[in-house]
């Protein structure tokens, strides 16, 4: 695991990371995230390496590449989902407002909450529509003045409030793909994240749904800081200000692993990128 930093408290952060303590540069003012010299490891298997990067508040990043270099790994990394796979290690450091995520004293839990996470499969509970909202709030024991008022919220946020305000008490389970997706980010929405990770949220949904969840994107981008894995090139050009890619490498052993070429904003990214890599994947000559 990466090491916690020895810096002291900084007054005026708003931080609560279990008994974490952020670290000197802290400030609200700054990157939501920053990722110094992060590799992951499954057990041996070095997955990604080099990644070093900054995610600015209420921007949208995409992180593109072929399949197999690293991007799922790196996103789960962002708010320590892979401590749910067992062997999953991450090394370097990677600061969320400045506290050191890996570090002793951080509840992953609190991290969790501070930064939602969507699938590429809508994953709605089995239950109905009004408690797989009120779900997050509920077992992270969150503070809630009005419940009915914090679901509506968050169905409003994720711009699904209408179509299913007249049937709240309806199973999740019956609406369409597209609408499952944006539930399940008014779910993410409910437990107050500052920041969403999104695993290639539009790859089981049909053309017309997915340009629902990219428009809502950028209303969410006033709120939140957004962080998209996506295989769609187009996606990326259409959502994100910036854009990192990635690529495999395989070592003298044939062991692939992946790691971070450019990262840079959106429109260099697809128009004048720095690296030949970027260029050709971007291209079509290469993935
Ligand atoms: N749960 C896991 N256990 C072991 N190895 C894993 C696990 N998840 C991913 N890996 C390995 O880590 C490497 C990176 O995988 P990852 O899924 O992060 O790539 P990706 O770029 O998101 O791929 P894709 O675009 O196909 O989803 C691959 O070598 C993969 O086999």
């Amino acid at each position: 695991m990466s090491q916690s930093t020895d810096a002291g408290e900084k007054p005026g952060v708003r931080l609560d990371l279990g008994h974490a303590r952020p670290a000197r540069s802290a400030s609200r003012s700054g990157p939501a995230i920053t990722c110094d010299d992060v590799r992951v490891f499954y057990k041996k298997h070095l997955a990604v390496r080099d990644v070093n990067m900054t995610f600015a508040r209420n921007e949208v990043s995409a992180l593109i590449g072929p399949s197999g270099c690293g991007k799922s790994t790196v996103l789960r990394a962002l708010n320590r989902m892979n401590d749910l796979i067992p062997g999953a290690r991450v090394e370097g450091m990677i600061r969320f407002e400045g506290t050191d995520i890996y570090g002793e004293g951080v509840d992953a839990t609190e991290v969790r909450r501070r930064i939602g996470m969507v699938f590429q499969k809508p994953n709605p509970f089995p239950k109905s529509i009004y408690e797989n909202v009120a779900y997050g709030p509920r077992v992270t024991n969150m503070q809630v003045d009005n419940m009915d008022d914090l679901v509506e919220e968050a169905l409003r946020k994720a711009a699904i409030w209408d179509e299913v305000k007249t049937m709240l008490k309806d199973s999740a389970l019956a609406l369409s793909g597209g609408q499952q997706q944006r539930l399940c980010i008014a779910r993410a929405i409910a437990t107050k994240p500052e920041v969403i990770l999104m695993d290639e949220p539009c790859s089981a949904l049909d053309p017309i749904a997915t340009l629902k969840i990219e428009d809502l994107m950028a209303d969410l981008a006033e709120e939140f800081t957004i962080v998209i894995v996506t295989h769609n090139m187009q996606q990326a050009a259409r959502v994100s200000q910036r854009t990192a890619f990635f690529t495999a490498e395989a070592d003298e052993h044939g062991d692939r692993t992946g790691r971070l070429v450019e990262y840079d904003d959106t429109a260099k990214m697809f128009s004048n990128p720095s690296d030949q890599r970027t260029e050709d994947y971007i291209s079509g000559r290469f993935g």
